[in-house]
C-alpha cells in the first residue's frame, strides 16, 4: 500500500490505542530475495542488486520529503551500512541464517519510512522492533513462534495508548538473530500481536475490496463475500486463498478477535468481516488457483502394496525435506501427492523416493480447490484442460492440471 495512503486510512479511522503492521515495500522482498541468492553464489551482480533497492527507496523518500536532507535520508543511509556490513562481515553457510538477517531490511526500510513520514504529518508514533517483541525458536526462512515469551515481550514492550508502528514477517531467536514466519508472513504477525494485546479487532488492508470468491488475477468475474466464519476463512486460506496467511487466522479464533479485510483503494467500504458466523454471505462457490505445484506419482518397483508403513516413510521424507502437502490420493501400488516446492529441495526428495519407489514427477501443475463446488462449477474449471487428478469431498472438489 503507498505511504500516502496509510496516512488517509489513519485519519479516516483514528490511530489512538493502534498498532500498524507493515510489511516491505513494492516487490523488495523478491528483490531482496535475488540479492541473497547472488551473495551466497558470489555473483558479481551484487553490488548493482544492493545499490538498485536503495535508489528505490531513496526515490520514495524523495517523493515524501522533498530534496531536503530530511532525518529519514539518514535513518535510511544507517540501515543500508547495517546491511553492507553483514555481507562484509557474515561467516555463517547457513542459507537460511543468512536469508533471514538480509530479508528483514526490507520492513526495517518500509517501517522507518512511514514512521518518518507520519511524524512529518503530525502523527505521532512509536516504532516498534518486531526482534524485540516476537521470540522464536532459529528455524530461520520458517520460524515458530515461542508465544510465552513473545506474549510477555509484547506487553513489556508496546504502549498501548498511543499508535505503534512495526515490522510484520519477522521476529528474533533467543540469541538476537533475525527469524522469519514464512513468505507474506506480516499478516500473521498482526495475528499474533492481536492475539498477546487481546485486541477488539484487525484489519488488513488490500488492494482489493476484501475477499473475494476468487483471485481477481486469475479469474474474471469475482464478488465480494462479506461475512466468513474463522472456520471457513482458515479452509480458504489452508487451500491457497493467498489474501489471508494460513497461519492469521489461528490466533485470532482463539481469542474470538474479529478480522476485517479492506481496500485501501476505498477505505470506506466495509469490505470482508471474518467472525463467529455461521456460514458464507453470501453463499457462493469459491475458487482457488494455486500455481507451480508439483505432483509426484509413487509405485511400489516389485508390485508390493503401497500401506502405511511406506506412506509413513514417505511423510517423513516430506516433513524432512519442508514439503507441504496440498492433495494426495492412493491405491493398492501407487500413491500420489500434490506438494509445494516452497524450499528448492524437489532433487533430494526425489532421490530419496527412488531408493524405494518409481517416481514420477509433473513439475508445473496448476492445483484448483472449488469450496462450495457444484458439479457445473466443477466442469467449468475443467474444460479443455487436461486433468490429471481429481477429488471430492463433501462440497470441495480438488483437481490438478496441466499448465499451459
Ligand atoms: N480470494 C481472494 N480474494 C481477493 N484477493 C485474492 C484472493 N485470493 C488471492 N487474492 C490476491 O491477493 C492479493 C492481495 O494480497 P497480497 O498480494 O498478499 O497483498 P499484500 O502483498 O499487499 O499484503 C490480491 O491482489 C489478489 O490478487
Ligand atoms: N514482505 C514479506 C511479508 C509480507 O507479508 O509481505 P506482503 O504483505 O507484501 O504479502 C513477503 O513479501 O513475503
Amino acid at each position: 500500500m503507498g505511504v500516502k495512503n496509510i496516512v488517509n486510512i489513519l485519519e479516516e479511522n483514528g490511530y489512538k490505542s493502534v498498532l500498524l503492521v507493515i510489511s516491505a515495500m513494492g516487490k523488495m522482498t523478491n528483490a531482496l530475495e535475488i540479492v541473497i541468492d547472488n551473495y551466497v553464489e558470489k555473483d558479481k551482480g551484487l553490488v548493482a542488486r544492493v545499490d538498485a533497492i536503495k535508489t528505490f527507496h531513496i526515490s520514495i523518500i524523495k517523493d515524501l520529503f522533498g530534496e531536503s536532507r530530511h532525518k529519514a535520508f539518514e535513518q535510511v543511509e544507517a540501515l543500508f551500512q547495517d546491511l553492507e556490513s553483514f555481507l562484509e562481515t557474515n561467516t555463517s553457510n547457513d542459507r537460511s541464517y543468512i536469508y533471514d538477517q538480509i530479508i528483514c531490511f526490507g520492513e526495517l526500510l518500509s517501517t522507518t519510512i512511514v514512521s518518518e513520514y507520519l511524524r512529518e504529518k503530525g502523527i505521532k508514533n512509536n516504532w516498534v522492533d518486531a526482534k524485540t517483541i516476537i521470540r522464536t525458536d532459529s528455524n530461520f526462512r520458517d520460524a515458530s513462534v515461542n508465544w510465552k515469551q513473545t506474549e510477555t515481550l509484547i506487553k513489556k514492550n508496546i504502549n498501548t495508548s498511543v499508535l505503534n508502528i512495526t515490522q510484520g514477517f519477522i521476529g528474533s531467536d533467543s540469541k538476537g538473530n533475525a527469524t522469519t514466519l514464512g513468505r507474506e508472513g506480516s499478516d500473521f504477525s498482526a495475528g499474533i500481536i492481536a492475539s498477546c494485546l487481546g485486541a477488539e479487532s484487525v484489519t488488513i488492508w488490500k488492494d482489493v475490496p476484501g475477499v473475494l470468491n476468487a483471485d481477481p488475477r486469475y479469474f474474471k468475474k469475482t464478488k465480494l463475500l462479506k461475512e466468513i466464519p474463522y472456520e471457513e476463512a482458515i479452509e480458504l486460506a489452508f487451500y491457497g486463498a493467498s489474501i489471508i496467511h494460513p497461519k492469521t487466522l489461528k490466533p485470532l479464533k482463539n481469542k474470538d478477535i474479529p478480522l476485517f479485510v479492506r481496500s485501501f483503494l476505498n477505505p470506506k467500504e466495509k469490505g470482508t468481516s471474518i467472525s463467529n458466523y455461521r456460514s458464507i454471505k453470501p453463499v457462493l462457490p469459491c475458487y482457488i488457483l494455486k500455481k507451480k505445484q508439483l505432483l509426484i506419482s509413487l509405485s511400489t518397483l516389485d508390485y508390493s502394496f503401497i500401506i502405511e508403513d511406506n506412506i509413513s516413510e514417505v511423510f517423513g521424507l516430506l516433513h524432512k525435506y519442508q514439503f507441504k502437502v496440498d492433495m494426495m490420493q492412493n491405491s493398492a501400488i501407487s500413491f500420489s501427492i500434490c506438494i509445494d516446492n516452497k524450499f528448492d529441495n524437489l532433487e533430494k526428495l526425489v532421490e530419496s523416493l527412488e531408493e524405494k519407489f518409481k517416481v514420477v514427477c509433473y513439475k508445473n501443475v496448476n492445483l484448483y480447490t472449488i469450496r462450495h463446488a457444484r458439479g457445473r462449477n466443477i466442469k467449468m474449471i475443467e474444460k479443455g484442460q487436461k486433468v490429471l487428478l481429481k477429488q471430492r469431498l463433501e462440497s470441495t472438489a480438488q483437481l490438478i492440471m496441466m499448465a499451459d
